[in-house]
């Protein structure tokens, strides 16, 4: 019996092993990529040590190579009539449990590592929501910095105009990412109508309520992330009454992080942007960072005009050398690293949870880890955004709006679930509290037995 388990998981570790070394050989430019299929494809092993069918019917190679990759020229004009040419890329994936679904971003480092890495990552997460929500992503190399309104539409425009044969309310449906908000969503969706010639509402995510969007989409990445720590807290027999909360970033998730946390009895006393953070001993003032980054996109370091007891610091790691119970990492990758970890550590931090994509690096993750604390990963803790893209997309098929609490009410249950279903997943491996390797687990069954159940293609 030994020796058969001990040759089983040395078949599971032999072939997740020999599917990235072909990996790294067709991709070895690819970084970023391999960097995130190497992290879940060592979470796999155990789900491969108790199902050999998964190997015999090689899903770790077929999951691994996306179904295709689209690039295309963007040729545009600026406001000077100069032409521009940029490179557009869609990543369709997966689509074992639903349409393509992900987003575009648009920044000057996208490429195609970036763009698979991120769709392969989001292939997982979309299943861990529980609907109807395969993996993509896309975006271009094209930098929004610094052009104008005009130039930013007649980009969209152009980037549609040879996006729209690949993508469908059926097919494949973006949402915005990185320098792609409701603004670009707007002019990409009317050029996208303008061509087909029809209300297919449901081919793009991120539109504005009223429009075809969704209530609740705007606070649905930070209050997902609160209802995910309330599970991790409920567990420890916990609440978040009278906690006092680290945030870093005062963006769209650490604004509806702090606001969802406030009205759970928490004390949330610091956030930040890329110049600094903000300590506020009393809690932070929520109207008053509405007011500095979403009435008047203002430095963080203002807040202290309006509140003069709180003190402001230039940097951004300082922030977690606040004290805290919770800290909730909500700005930007690689935020915290494991000097970082260290010190929350020994300032007492009991519970850890990623709203921002990769937040912690790899070091800071283990210390976490192997320190006890509560750790609550992106892929997991930040996916109650596109389950309330996946909302909107339910809406727009059957062409009625749900209120702000109903949506509200499923974004709960959602996270609840998804919570659960990482936990689970950890221990039935023997990863019993462990929900990173839980989520990547849970994510990758259900891809896994869709896939054994349509045959090989
Ligand atoms: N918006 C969503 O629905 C959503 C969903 C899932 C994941 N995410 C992830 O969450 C993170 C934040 O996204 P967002 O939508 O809030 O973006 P955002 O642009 O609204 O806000 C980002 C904030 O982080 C700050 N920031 C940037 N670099 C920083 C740094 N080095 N240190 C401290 N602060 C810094 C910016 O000043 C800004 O306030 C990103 O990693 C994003 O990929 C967002």
């Amino acid at each position: 019996m030994t020796l058969e388990v001990l040759s089983k998981k040395s078949a599971a570790q032999q072939y997740v092993d020999s599917v990235f070394e072909q990996l790294k050989q067709k991709n070895s430019h690819q970084v970023e990529f391999l960097q995130a299929a190497e992290e879940i494809f060592i979470s796999l092993v155990p789900v491969f040590e108790q199902h050999p069918e998964y190997i015999e019917h090689n899903i770790l190679s077929r999951i691994v190579e996306p179904d295709r990759i689209i690039s295309f020229r963007v040729t545009w004009q600026d406001d000077q009539n100069q032409v521009h040419v940029n490179r557009g890329y869609r990543v369709q994936f997966n689509n074992v449990v639903g349409p393509y679904k992900g987003g575009l971003r648009f920044h000057p480092t996208v490429n195609e590592s970036i763009m698979k890495f991120l769709a392969f990552e989001q292939i997982f997460k979309n299943s861990l929501t529980g609907q109807p929500i395969g993996g993509g992503k896309g975006g271009s190399d094209f930098n929004p910095k610094g052009k104008s309104d005009s130039e930013i539409m007649r980009f969209c425009q152009a980037f549609m105009t040879e996006l729209y044969r690949h993508i469908g309310p059926d097919v494949d449906v973006p949402a915005g990412d990185i320098g792609v908000g409701g603004r670009e969503i707007g002019y990409l969706w009317g050029q996208y109508k303008r061509i087909r010639g029809a209300y297919e509402a449901g081919v793009l995510t991120g539109k504005q309520p009223g429009y075809g969007g969704s209530l609740a989409r705007k606070e649905a990445t930070g209050y997902g992330l609160v209802y995910f720590v309330e599970q991790m807290l409920l567990d420890a027999n916990e609440t978040f009454e009278d906690k006092i909360v680290a945030v870093s970033g005062s963006g769209n998730v650490a604004i509806y992080a702090i606001e969802k946390a406030q009205q759970f009895g928490a004390k949330v006393v610091t956030c930040s942007d890329s110049s600094g953070y903000i300590y506020d001993p009393t809690g932070i003032d929520l109207e008053v960072l509405k007011e500095i980054k979403e009435v008047k996109g203002d430095r963080i370091s203002t807040y202290v005009n309006y509140r003069p007891n709180a003190v402001y610091t230039e940097g951004c790691t300082g922030v977690w050398s606040i004290p805290c119970d919770i800290a909730l990492p909500c700005a930007t990758q690689n935020e915290i690293n494991g000097d970082s970890a260290r010190t929350l550590i020994s300032n007492g931090v009991k519970v850890v949870a990623e709203g921002a994509n990769m937040p912690s690096d790899l070091e800071a993750i283990n210390e976490f880890l192997n320190n006890g604390i509560l750790f609550g990963p992106a892929k997991a803790a930040n996916a109650g955004g596109v389950a309330v893209s996946a909302l909107e997309m339910a809406q727009n098929s059957s062409r009625i709006s749900w209120t702000f609490d109903e949506v509200d009410g499923k974004l709960r249950n959602i996270m609840k679930s998804i919570y659960s279903e990482s936990k689970e997943a950890a221990e039935k491996y023997g990863y019993a509290g462990n929900l990173v390797v839980g989520a990547n687990i849970a994510g990758f069954v259900k891809v896994a037995n869709g896939l054994l159940t349509e045959g090989v293609y």
